[in-house]
């Protein structure tokens, strides 16, 4: 049986109506049961290669509207997402100071805080419990989420690893699993730019003269999940959420319904820079698109822009409201480019895009996709990735290897050349 097979049998066992319904109605306890749910394991359990670390990598977001400031604070002063130039160590401190309090009340206003934090952990201790069944010959895998501009920071989970007993002396494996499944220069590549630079000053005996030779020579074993754009859970997870949104739209209108995958825009010096991430989402919506048998026209949007540049589109907003002003009411919205909730979902589609299309005459008809959050077929997805990944021996794809056309980056060279030398497999690689 494929993945993708196995993946659409464990989630048969309601209609996509019953489903949404389910899901909205789901509670936490729940969606452990069902994440958890693998088909029995029969190898024996000994353990000879773990344990293994398994750290999920995401942006983060505030989970109180009092981390907000520290949240921008961290996000502007980051020259890999906001390249800001010379002046980034003023103008990032200024814009997040003066962006603060617009942005608390957002998080005001979907509850106080990003639910981020809670999913992604949610999501990495399932999807470890998975894999010890799995993959019994790493356990026990380790959960750890690092986050780009809010706890548990990447220097906090780094310290957390040798603290557990990995490195200093004693090595150990752990696999930096990037949650955007979309690999962009300015979330994954900053991550990955953040680990290294934690390494260095953590376990590099140049840089931090506390480390005896022994615990140098010991340091972690790291390797990289760096993107998964149409893994079949993932696409399966997706295709059965719209799904479940098409169900609760009448049957003689359910096939002319459009469907607007929504993604994070990039600004159009990433994009010209080369950057691999509008293409990688076009793969996933396409992916979706076959999985549905292409039953519904669709569009792929940009939303999210912050600031005077220029940025990738069509957006969102725009698309929403000039279909629904053409008379195209049935729209759903699929947020495509991230798994769980966030400020994007909550606010800016629930409550502004769909707003703005209600007042326009939209009529409830523009609805939006749930996120991944806790689907326990998505975490199942999680789960056959990292086991595909630790089977294969490899540090990182060849793909990461090659940094974008436009690329001036030293830091990118020096990440790329560090994560493709931490195996021998990769020996041939070479970052470009
Ligand atoms: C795949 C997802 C994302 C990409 C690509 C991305 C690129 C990107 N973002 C900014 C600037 C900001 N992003 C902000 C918040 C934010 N961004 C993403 C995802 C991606 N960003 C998320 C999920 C969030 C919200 C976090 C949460 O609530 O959980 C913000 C802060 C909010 C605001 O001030 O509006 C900024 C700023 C740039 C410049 C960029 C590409 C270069
Ligand atoms: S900006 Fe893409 S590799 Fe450096
Ligand atoms: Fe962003």
């Amino acid at each position: 049986m494929s993945v993708a097979q196995s993946l659409r049998a464990i989630s048969k066992r309601a209609s996509p109506a019953q489903c949404l319904q389910a899901q909205k109605a789901r509670s936490w306890q729940q969606h452990r049961a069902l994440a958890t749910h693998v088909p029995p394991v029969t190898q024996d359990n000994t353990s000879s290669q773990g344990p293994t670390a398994m750290v999920f990598m995401n942006m983060g977001g505030p989970s109180t509207t009092d981390e907000v400031h520290g949240f921008l604070s961290r996000l502007f002063a980051d020259g890999d997402l906001i390249p800001l130039g010379p002046l980034q160590g003023y103008l990032g401190p200024f814009i997040a100071k003066r962006r603060t309090p617009k942005i608390q009340k957002q998080y005001a206003d979907i509850g106080g805080g990003s639910p981020i934090r809670k999913w992604s952990e949610y999501q990495c201790e399932e999807m470890c419990k998975i894999l010890d069944k799995i993959r019994p010959e790493s356990a026990p895998h380790k959960p750890y989420v690092a986050f780009r501009y809010a706890d548990p920071l990447t220097e906090e989970m780094y310290a957390k690893l040798l603290e557990d007993g990995f490195g200093k002396g004693k090595g150990g494996r752990a696999v930096a699993f990037t949650q955007y499944p979309q690999y962009s220069c300015s979330t994954t590549g900053s991550s990955l730019n953040e680990l290294w630079k934690w390494r260095q000053r953590m376990e590099s005996p140049r840089r931090n003269s506390n480390l005896t030779a022994a615990e140098a020579e010991g340091s972690i074993n790291w390797s990289v999940i760096d993107r998964w754009p149409t893994h079949p859970g993932l696409v399966e997870a997706f295709a059965q959420n719209i799904e479940a949104t098409l169900q609760t739209y009448p049957e003689d209108v359910r096939d002319s319904v459009v469907l607007l995958y929504s993604a994070h825009s990039l600004p159009m010096s990433v994009v010209n820079r080369g950057d691999p991430y509008p293409a990688e989402v076009a793969a996933t919506v396409w992916a979706v698109q076959q999985r549905l048998g292409h039953k519904n026209p669709y569009r792929l949007v940009w939303q999210s822009q912050v600031g005077p540049s220029a940025w990738l589109g069509a957006q969102t907003s725009d698309t929403v409201a000039n279909l629904v002003k053409k008379g195209q009411k049935d729209l759903v919205l699929i947020p495509i480019a991230f798994t769980s909730d966030h400020i994007e979902t909550l606010f800016e589609i629930d409550q502004e895009v769909i707003h703005e299309a209600n007042e326009l005459g939209a009529d409830g008809r523009v609805r939006r996709a749930e996120s991944l959050n806790g689907n326990p077929i998505f975490i199942r997805g999680l789960a056959d990735i990292a086991k595909s990944h630790l089977d294969s021996g490899e540090a990182c794809s060849r793909q990461m290897g090659l940094r974008c056309p436009g690329c001036k980056s030293e830091r990118c060279l020096e990440q790329k050349k560090f994560f493709l030398g931490q195996n021998e497999r990769n020996n041939d690689a070479v970052a470009l």
